[in-house]
């Protein structure tokens, strides 16, 4: 190989190579302001954050802060007003393509069967069709839902609409998860079950390494094994509001002030053992020594963001 062809060779190798899966370097969104069109609103200023490969990170703060503007920043749905950010040390531009979305609404198309849903993205990636169909299957039973897949949205409950939406992502195998509150419409029981199932797909190794392939990568696993992190984990930034939830499913959680110009205020490693089941770890002393020392930064700025909320309104 010539040299000069080598040295571009090593250098694309050691930007994969990366310990962050996703780093948002000095990030600010700025918005015209919605009720006064010749103003700016920004809503977030001077963030950065990393997500390194295999993490899962869990970012909280209060209503309306910022959380789903940093998401649609890290999906490449939104460009920051300044700042930049790197997806396994390379510059994002446009859609981030190593990165899966799950959104807090459902965003099944009603008019296609469950089945039909988790298949959609496997086709648009060039799957052939016999064998998206036997990867959806097969995504569809690992979250629960075999014999469901031809049952239509409407005709699933709340739960196994989100479960689909899981499947729907995790078939097209990212390297990156990115969740915006997916279970908040949940109710609690519901919801602490799907949180358990996604720590345990998250855990499973090798989870969705059975996907599409993708241009430029190898057919066999359809990725690359994510470098640092467990073997084939994938990294996860989660957004809630809630804390309990945080906390029992996060590496590390991270606490962003209340807008405008929202920005981290604090950063905690959860280091409670895994396997975690989410209600149990709930009482575990560490557990509630974390909610403690985390509410602490938080609780101020959820006041404060309340207090937006109700001027907003009035
Ligand atoms: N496209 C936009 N144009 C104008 N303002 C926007 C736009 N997107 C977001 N904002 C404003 O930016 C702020 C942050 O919004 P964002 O949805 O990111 O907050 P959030 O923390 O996710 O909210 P919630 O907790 O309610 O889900 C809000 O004040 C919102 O009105």
């Amino acid at each position: 190989m010539p040299a000069r062809l080598c040295r571009v060779f090593f250098i694309l190798l050691l930007a994969d190579m990366s310990d962050d899966a996703l780093e948002l370097i000095d990030i600010s969104c700025t918005f015209r302001a919605k009720d006064a069109p010749g103003q700016r609103y920004t809503a977030v200023a001077g963030t950065s954050l990393r997500v390194r490969a295999g993490e899962f990170v869990s970012v909280v703060g209060p209503t309306g802060c910022g959380k789903s503007t940093l998401l649609n920043v890290a999906a490449g749905l939104l460009e920051p007003t300044s700042g930049a950010v790197k997806v396994f040390g390379q510059p994002l531009s446009g859609i981030n393509t190593r990165a899966g979305y799950m959104f807090q609404s459902d965003a099944l198309m009603p008019w296609r069967s469950a089945l039909a849903n988790v298949m959609l993205g496997l086709q648009y990636r060039g799957v052939p069709e016999r064998e998206a169909r036997a990867q959806a299957e097969q995504w569809l039973t690992r979250v629960g839902l075999a014999g469901f897949g031809d049952r239509y949205p409407h005709q699933l409950s709340g739960g196994m609409r989100k479960r689909t939406a899981l499947a729907q992502v995790l078939a097209l195998d990212p390297d990156i998860i990115l969740m915006d509150e997916p279970f908040s419409a949940l109710d609690v029981q519901t919801r602490q079950l799907m949180e358990n199932e996604v720590l345990e797909l998250w855990a499973a190794p090798g989870a969705g390494r059975r996907a599409a392939p993708r241009p430029g990568l190898s057919p066999s696993g359809g990725g690359r094994e994510a470098p640092g992190g467990q073997q084939g984990q994938k990294a996860v930034l989660f957004i809630t509001h809630d804390l309990d939830e945080a906390i029992a499913m996060s590496d590390r959680v991270v606490v962003l002030s209340a807008g405008p110009a929202t920005h981290p205020i604090g950063e905690f490693v959860i280091d409670l053992a895994r396997p975690r089941d989410v209600a149990e770890v709930r009482t575990h002393p560490r557990f509630v020594d974390l909610h403690a020392q985390i509410w602490g930064v938080l609780r101020d700025e959820v006041l404060k963001g309340y207090a937006q909320q109700l001027k907003k309104a009035a």
